[in-house]
């Protein structure tokens, strides 16, 4: 089978208030950032499937022949872009040799490739031989949606190399986005990468690593904000390892648990989303003042004690918080909590001095810290022309 080559790539992202709730129905606003998951898809004649996932070590192949008894022999359909087919998840655990409740990051990913390859392709009724490699510039595990670049990836090549979506790089460029109906197709198959990942997934992240930009989300509703005042974020990483499908079941555990003691939490972190758009509308439309920045700060605060109440807080984001309000800034967890990443608000009027010591204090604390740009593009194919040397060199290495 002729498939066609490609590199894509897809942004991370950082929720800026809703994690958690957002997986409940409630509206969660979120930004796509400057780093990115890359992904080379090369045919090859080996008739084998390769996979190289370099940023969590996992370096596999399977024979094509050996793949191709996955498929159902009635020429049936194999998944639906809508729904994760049950069946073949099982079928795939079994395979790669992994239990139901499995949170091994390796498997998580092998199994993501695995559905999204096999589901694409079953269509032809021949799979393809051809290496995979994937390299990221995001932590993987750290709140700020490794895993829906990855799925957004995933879903962008096959979908690509299949010939069911075409390329949409022309002569003229290097890089390019695809089209609204195109996209579609990719935020749902990426969706399904996210759900093998994390289980219940809301869908904004996968929606972010799409279409980019600032997004407000609720119940699988995406609308860009495209009337927003540039916001400069800190992202602090706490590099406290934790996995996203667990800290969801909890929230879903604590709801059963007390459901009108963290129902009403879940409600007003919704009203946090609804009046922080509504402030950066109004920031928008007239020159942003220091009472805006006055609001943002005090939705921040509100929503992180919402996250702690919740069960998703952690000491060191309580440190991140304590550290930066000392330097007059603030600060509340982002994505999945339980460690990971956390951002912090500056202000038009935060000196350089300011900035650059509360970096300094963060990095004492033994976490990672940088300023970050947000509303980063989409997914976007490249031609390797367009790709920065040092991840094709990566790329290339396998
Ligand atoms: N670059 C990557 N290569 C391989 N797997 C990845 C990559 N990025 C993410 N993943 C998958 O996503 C998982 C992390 O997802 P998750 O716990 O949701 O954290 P987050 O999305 O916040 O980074 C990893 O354990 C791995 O299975
Ligand atoms: C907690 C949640 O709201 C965001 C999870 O983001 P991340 O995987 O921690 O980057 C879950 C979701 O929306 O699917
Ligand atoms: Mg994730």
């Amino acid at each position: 089978m002729q498939i066609k080559e490609c590199i894509v790539s897809a942004p991370g992202k950082a929720i800026l208030h809703g994690e958690h709730a957002v997986v409940h129905g409630k509206v969660a606003l979120a930004v796509s950032l400057n780093l990115r998951t890359y992904l080379r898809l090369q045919a090859t004649s080996t008739s084998k499937v390769c996979i190289n996932l370099p940023n969590i070590n996992t370096f596999l192949s399977w024979d094509v022949a050996v793949l191709k008894q996955l498929l159902p022999d009635s020429g049936a359909e194999l998944g639906n872009v809508n729904e994760l087919d049950a069946e073949l998840v099982r079928m795939l655990r079994n395979f790669v040799g992994v239990s139901n409740g499995t949170l091994d990051t390796r498997s998580m990913a092998i199994l993501a490739f695995l559905y999204i390859y096999l589901c694409v392709f079953a269509k032809s009724r021949e799979l393809p031989s051809l290496t995979v490699s994937v390299w990221s510039e995001l932590p993987t595990g750290a709140g700020l949606g490794s895993s829906a670049a990855y799925s957004v990836c995933l879903a962008a090549a096959m979908l690509s190399a299949s010939g069911t979506i075409p390329s949409p790089l022309s002569d003229q460029e290097n890089t390019a986005r695809w089209g609204e109906v195109e996209m579609e197709l990719i935020n749902r198959w990426a969706f399904q990468g996210e759900r093998i990942i994390h289980g219940n997934p809301s869908g904004v992240d996968n929606a972010v690593g799409t279409w980019g930009g600032i997004l407000r989300y609720r119940s699988g509703k995406i609308t860009a904000l495209s009337r927003v005042p540039m916001l400069r974020i800190l992202l602090t990483n706490t590099k406290v390892p934790r996995s996203t499908k667990v800290l969801v079941a909890g929230v879903k555990d604590k709801m059963n648990k007390f459901p009108s003691i963290i129902n009403p939490v879940l409600e007003s972190v919704d009203a946090v989303s609804c009046t922080c758009e509504q402030t950066l509308t109004e920031m928008a439309s007239d020159t942003p003042t220091p009472e805006h920045y006055n609001v943002l700060e005090e939705l921040i605060d509100i929503n992180q004690h919402h996250l702690n109440v919740i069960g998703v807080g952690h000491t060191t984001l309580d440190t991140l918080c304590q550290v930066t309000l000392a330097r007059g800034l603030h600060s509340k967890l982002t994505g999945a909590g339980g460690g990971g990443c956390g951002i912090t608000l500056l202000r038009p009027e935060t000196e350089c001095s300011v900035i650059q010591n509360t970096i300094q204090d963060l990095k004492d604390c033994g976490y990672d810290c940088w300023e970050t740009r947000i509303g980063a593009a989409g997914v976007q194919q490249h031609s390797p022309l367009a790709v920065k040397e040092q991840v094709l060199e990566v790329l290339a290495r396998y």
